[in-house]
């Protein structure tokens, strides 16, 4: 029997409230557990209990679902009495209190155990172990040092499988305790056993190898920025995606890393100062406020933006409600948005997640891209990873959605993780590839293969750069050969789609060829007229071909930079048409007519593109026959 004055135990109470912090507003247990409050509280006891929650909530659920108790006992505090199960059933299976909660729980608990035992093989929640991994901080030490300390110390290095993705996940499962290994994708990444203890070890200890999970470090893998460009990493704080962008850059050109949260923009600080950053500049604001104008000169950004948490091993995902949900994924969409609009010379933009909701994931992608008005486009994960990745995303949203990537820890021994690699379409790319194409007879015209080619020089960039300075220095000399990777405008997918169709297809191959000079310029004065950003773009771009002239120059003895050579080209052919900017009475003409084709690009689906234009066509071929008779 319960006894009115006797209260609650305090650490239930504050664990109650802890689990429904972290539910509810996000947030990280840890930072939470060592608040200043809490300093007199035993804080491994409260962790483990919290703990034990989080790692049992979809059980506690259903055990609560079919016992009614919420329903039953109205005045029951969920929080308390999900920590109180938790406690009862699968930590010290005991409640010491008299108090109402506490009593409350125990009188079901032969309801619980019940269920418990009948639905076993439906509650086991399943804790994959993943195994330690372990990057190698490249500004402090090289990989190949790294391998002789570890040695040194007794582990075994165990060569990376030279075969597919596949047979590396299985090697990484038959790691000892003793074995080491090299990721399969991230070259300056080790594998370890799952129980691999490195928190005392010297070199975590002086910021020379760093604990990060390997999916988390996809996303500079992706991004790819060359030593000497410049990124921008909007949520910055603690620093682990910023110091490895700093070590991918080798330490040069610059990385601006944003943080708003002023406690973990110190955090961040010190971190970049320990970990031997030296290109990264810190920056304490809120990332949307950075206006057009105060960061002009970025060309990469990683966006790594709050989210719910649920891919993490500590998962609370059954919890998050519906409310924290929606306002993370509307500023998650603004990030976004912010990231694609407010950087003139970005050219790539990677998004990820530590969330496996496709609310944050692919419907922030699809919203956002739908929404730049084809300025910018998904690149395809799969090619990136040069088909040795197994899990990507869903197409409820759209098949942009298919082309970003899932971590998943069942499956990659990861967190749960997302990823969507973002590159700029620009009149740029289109003109060159549409060079290329008159050369090239077998090349295509379809987004989807020049996308695919682009996406190989990606990945060609990413495997050369991912490994430790003195190996990579031999390759980077041979290929230097990422070049903007800009894809077909509007205008011309708008084309493409119009070619499909095949009622205009036959007649038009003449007309089109000055139609697509027109519609360039066309697309120019839309873009002089409404759009800055593209003009920085242009500016930013030759900015870009300016320096990678002064490089080229002074490198006269590496290799032939033909990629380089071919964005001079593009740069080029841009000025060119800019020059050729008509005369006003022609622009206002054009201008009528880019407002057309606006609408008609406003439409999402290429099928409805093509059969507006279809129509278009018909009409105006309806109208020149009118005129003719
Ligand atoms: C998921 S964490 C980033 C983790 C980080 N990328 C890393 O790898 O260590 C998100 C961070 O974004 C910060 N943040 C949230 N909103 C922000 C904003 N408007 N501007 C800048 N930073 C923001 C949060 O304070 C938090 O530190």
């Amino acid at each position: 029997m319960f006894e009115h004055s006797v209260k609650v135990p305090r650490h239930y109470k504050i664990a109650a409230n802890i689990f429904k912090k972290v539910s509810t507003e996000g947030g990280s247990l840890k930072t939470l557990l060592y608040d200043d409050k809490l300093k007199h509280f035993r804080i491994n006891v409260l962790y483990a209990l919290i703990n034990e929650t989080i790692k049992h909530a979809a059980d506690i659920d259903k055990i609560f679902e079919n016992s009614c108790i919420l329903d039953k006992e109205s005045r029951l505090d969920p929080w308390l009495a999900k920590i109180l199960t938790a406690e009862l059933l699968f930590g010290k299976k005991a409640l010491p209190g008299k108090s109402k909660p506490e009593q409350t729980i125990l009188s079901y608990k032969d309801q619980f155990e019940k269920y418990a035992s009948e639905h076993q093989d439906d509650l086991k929640t399943e804790v994959v172990r993943r195994p330690r991994y372990v990057r190698i901080n490249t500004n402090l030490l090289t990989t190949s040092d790294a391998i002789r300390a570890f040695q040194d110390e007794g582990y075994r290095f165990i060569r990376c499988t030279s075969g597919s993705y596949d047979d590396y996940l299985k090697q990484i499962q038959t790691l000892t305790e003793y074995d080491f290994t090299q990721d399969y994708h991230v070259k300056t990444m080790f594998v370890f056993s799952p129980n691999t203890k490195l928190h005392e070890h010297e070199l975590y200890l002086t910021n020379q190898i760093i604990l990060q999970d390997k999916a988390t470090a996809l996303a500079v893998h992706l991004l790819a920025p060359e030593p000497g460009s410049v990124a921008l990493d909007m949520c910055a704080a603690p620093g682990m995606k910023t110091t490895q962008l700093a070590a991918f850059m080798r330490n040069q050109g610059r990385v601006y890393a944003v943080e708003r949260n002023e406690r973990r923009y110190q955090t961040l600080c010190d971190f970049v100062q320990k970990t031997g950053s030296k290109c990264v500049e810190t920056i304490h604001k809120d990332s949307l406020e950075i206006k057009k104008g105060d960061l002009d000169d970025v060309e990469y950004i990683l966006l790594d933006p709050s989210c719910t948490g649920s891919g993490m091993e500590l998962s609370v995902h059954t919890y998050v409600d519906s409310t924290r949900l929606a306002k993370l994924t509307s500023l998650q969409e603004k990030f976004l948005k912010h990231a694609m609009n407010s950087f003139p010379k970005a050219k790539r933009i990677v998004y990820s997640t530590c969330s496996i909701y496709p609310e944050e994931n692919e419907r922030v992608i699809n919203n956002a891209v739908m929404n730049s008005r084809k300025n910018w486009r998904v690149q395809d994960a799969k090619e990136l990873m040069k088909g040795q990745w197994n899990n990507f995303g869903s197409g409820m949203y759209g098949v942009m959605g298919t082309k970003c990537l899932y971590a998943k820890p069942d499956s990659d021994f990861t967190i749960g993780f997302f990823l969507a690699v973002l590159e700029r379409n620009t009149k740029s790319f289109k003109r060159n590839s549409k060079n290329e194409e008159a050369d090239d007879p077998k090349s295509s015209d379809s987004e989807e293969e020049s996308a695919s080619q682009n996406n190989k020089k990606t990945s060609k960039r990413v495997a050369d750069e991912d490994v430790a300075p003195e190996e990579s220095t031999k390759k980077k000399k041979k290929k230097n050969s990422y070049i903007d990777s800009e894809m077909a405008d509007t205008i011309q997918e708008l084309n493409i789609a119009a070619e499909d169709n095949t009622t205009v297809k036959s007649k038009k191959k003449k007309k089109d060829k000055r139609k697509e000079h027109v519609e360039s310029v066309l697309y120019d004065v839309k873009e002089e007229q409404e759009n800055t950003d593209c003009n920085n773009i242009l500016n930013g771009s030759d900015e870009l071909v300016t320096k990678k002239k002064k490089k080229k120059n002074k490198n006269k003895k590496q290799n032939e930079h033909s990629e380089a050579g071919e964005a001079e080209n593009i740069e080029g052919n841009l000025d060119a048409t800019l020059n050729e900017t008509e005369a006003p009475s022609k622009k206002k003409k054009m201008k009528r007519k880019q407002e057309e084709v606006e609408q008609e690009t406003s439409l999402q689906d290429n099928v409805e593109v093509s059969e507006v234009v279809h129509k278009k066509k018909k009409k105006k071929r309806d109208k020149s026959s009118e005129m003719e008779s």
